[in-house]
């Protein structure tokens, strides 16, 4: 048995008529980069969401840290250490940086943010710095008091990774880290997430640029039609005759 973190076993889901997920049955190994990837539809963003606990799987189970998670609410799910950052833009666009990142801070301490925490609180010092601490490790600190709607795209997804990284995860999965950006924000972010990586923390990143899978992939996990056609190294993967014919045949 391998030191899995997160055991994804023998999940299957359906919508209506269409099998989005088959036969998944997945490990993801403390202190690796886990990458999932495949065409359009493939199922990757249903397979997170089984994992945070926003889609019910049918049959089949997720097990986190040796503890079945499957039925436990999101906020469960997060509270036990599984962080989900990106894909859609969450963050306090009317807050500074410095406040968007001791909300989750303050969530992660209390159980849930409280409309009153930001005013004079036991915690609020130290939660302060941690905010700090983290939006510094992200390149931030020269804007934490600067309000996050004004931020570029690029900084808006270095904001969120402090957000995600302050409630100090077991577990962080990246969803599309560097959609929609440029060249040049994408390699800052490839980066930013070696550094992170270079910490040992265990991480799943659904990507659809092959040159952020691998930069950052210790194993890749490809799914096509909602099954795993394949599971290995970059490299093994890079060279599946499978994995090829089916980009060739999707949308990539
Ligand atoms: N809530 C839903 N109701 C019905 N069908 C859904 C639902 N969510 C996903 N699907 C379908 O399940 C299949 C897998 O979708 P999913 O979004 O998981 O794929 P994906 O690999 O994340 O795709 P993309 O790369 O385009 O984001 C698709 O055919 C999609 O249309």
């Amino acid at each position: 048995m391998t030191n899995a973190v997160l055991h994804v076993a023998d999940v299957h889901k359906s919508f209506g008529g269409l099998r989005a997920l088959s036969d998944i049955d997945l490990q993801i190994v403390e202190g690796t980069t886990h990458a999932i990837i495949g065409p359009n539809g493939a199922g990757k963003s249903t397979l997170l969401n089984v994992c945070i606990g926003r889609i019910a799987p049918d049959t089949g189970a997720v097990v986190f840290d040796g503890e079945v998670i499957t039925g436990k609410r999101p906020h469960e799910i997060n509270q036990m250490g599984i962080v989900r950052v990106f894909q859609t833009p969450e963050i306090f666009p009317d807050l500074t940086l410095l406040q968007n990142v001791m909300v989750p801070a303050f969530a992660k301490r209390d159980g849930a943010f409280r409309l009153n925490a930001f005013r004079g609180t036991d915690g609020e010092t130290e939660i302060r710095e941690e905010a700090e601490h983290w939006l510094a490790d992200v390149g931030l600190a020269g804007y934490k008091d600067t309000q996050a709607a004004s931020l570029s795209r690029g900084d808006k997804r270095r904001l969120e990774l402090a957000m995600g990284l302050v409630q100090r995860p077991r577990l962080l999965l990246l969803d599309e880290p560097t959609a929609g950006m440029s060249r040049h924000d994408t390699n800052s972010t490839i980066d930013l997430l070696k550094k992170i990586k270079a910490r040992g923390m265990t991480k799943v990143i659904i990507e659809h640029d092959m040159h952020v899978v691998f930069s950052l992939a210790d194993r890749v996990t490809v799914l096509a039609q909602g099954r795993i056609i394949a599971d290995g190294t970059p490299e093994e993967v890079r060279r599946s005759a499978v994995v090829q014919e089916a980009y060739l045949g999707g949308a990539h």
